[in-house]
């Protein structure tokens, strides 16, 4: 049995920079024709000059022949000027921008502090229809780690959409029923991302007969009951729901350790998950929305020319990739999937 879809996109990716960037970006060229890539480099992406220059970074990693098209993001500080992002948007060096709340993540020190501090950035973004992806946490210590997402919907989306109600924007790696019930909600203007991880994991995976740090990521995986919400949302063939992986490489020696970093590394077997998911909701005709075109109508680009296949046939995920203190350890390590991605 063969699955063939429209080329995918991942509307949510971390290719990092360096040797890393040239190690995992192989494994997402191969699955997807485009991708939306974060910014949180070190220092981030906040020039549309520093955009352009990892852009081409990006296409020098990539393997001989690829066409793989990265799709480049604008990296929101309390000091961003609204003409910059436009000027950006205009002549193309990126199209989206980002908003991490200051310390709510992975390279978020540099983010935004207060939503009021980018007022006139989303302004801005409103009136040239300028998508704006959001890392969606409160950061407050006082706030229980497992209700950052709910409490940023009430705290500063909510008040973020009723001040800027045509503010096109994606709520990034949605993991509780809150979120999914709040983009349900929201206008055409708001949609969200899921992850693989998201659809598979609940939060007992942290715990899984020891302390699992390759199921951690931010936000952290939730109850049951979220993940079940966000799976239902994900396959329910709602247009406001696409594909966005967060694949997350942290090395070993990152991952590892006496505070490990949060980020999972799914790329390589991208979409062999969401299958496996789709095939289990007993909707595997709804993937290729999900997957190809939802995200594409949502920022106004082209759906993809061409197809992937993949078949009905197990795809052991290997333990670790590359070794030692820089070595991977990919998404559903050790796990037998049951789709094979082919080409
Ligand atoms: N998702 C993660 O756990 N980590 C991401 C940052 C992010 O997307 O929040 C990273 O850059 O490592
Ligand atoms: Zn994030
Ligand atoms: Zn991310």
């Amino acid at each position: 049995m063969q699955l063939t879809i429209r080329r995918p996109d991942d509307w949510h990716l971390h290719l990092r920079d360096g040797a890393m960037l040239e190690r995992v970006a192989p494994y997402t060229a191969r699955q997807f024709k485009r991708a939306i890539i974060m910014p949180n480099l070190s220092p981030p992406v906040t020039t549309a000059q520093a955009a352009r220059d990892y852009k081409s970074r990006i296409m020098a990693a990539l393997p001989e022949g690829s066409d793989f098209e990265p799709l480049m993001t604008a990296y929101l500080t309390d000091e961003t000027l609204p003409e910059q992002i436009a000027t950006g948007h205009a002549d193309g060096s990126w199209v989206a921008a980002k908003l991490y709340p200051a310390g709510a993540t992975t390279n978020s020190a540099l983010g935004v502090t207060d939503i009021a501090n980018i007022r006139a950035v989303l302004a801005e973004m409103e009136k040239i229809g300028m998508v704006l992806c959001v890392h969606g946490e409160v950061t407050d210590p006082a706030i229980d780690v497992f209700d950052r997402e709910a409490v940023f919907i009430d705290k500063v989306l909510i008040p973020t959409l009723a001040d800027f109600p045509g503010l096109k924007v994606v709520f990034e790696h949605i993991t509780t029923k809150d979120g999914v019930d709040f983009v349900m909600a929201a206008g055409e203007n708001v949609a969200a991302t899921v992850t693989p991880q998201h659809l598979m994991l609940n939060r007992n995976a942290l715990f899984e007969s020891g302390l699992r740090p390759h199921a951690y990521c931010l936000p952290v995986v939730k109850r049951e009951e979220h993940r079940l919400a966000v799976r239902e949302a994900a396959t329910s063939g709602n247009p406001k729901f696409f594909l966005g992986t967060d694949s997350a490489p942290h090395p070993m020696s990152g991952k590892v350790s006496d505070c490990g970093c949060a980020g999972i590394f799914n790329a390589p077997y991208a979409l062999e998950a969401y299958a496996q998911v789709f095939e289990e909701e007993g909707v595997l005709d709804r993937l290729e929305g999900f997957a190809s075109e939802h995200g594409p109508a949502f920022y106004d680009l082209p759906l993809n020319e061409g197809t992937v296949t993949l078949s009905r046939a197990p795809t052991l995920v290997e333990d670790v990739i590359g070794e030692g203190a820089d070595a991977l350890t990919p998404f559903l390590a050790g796990q037998t999937l049951g789709w094979h991605f082919t080409e």
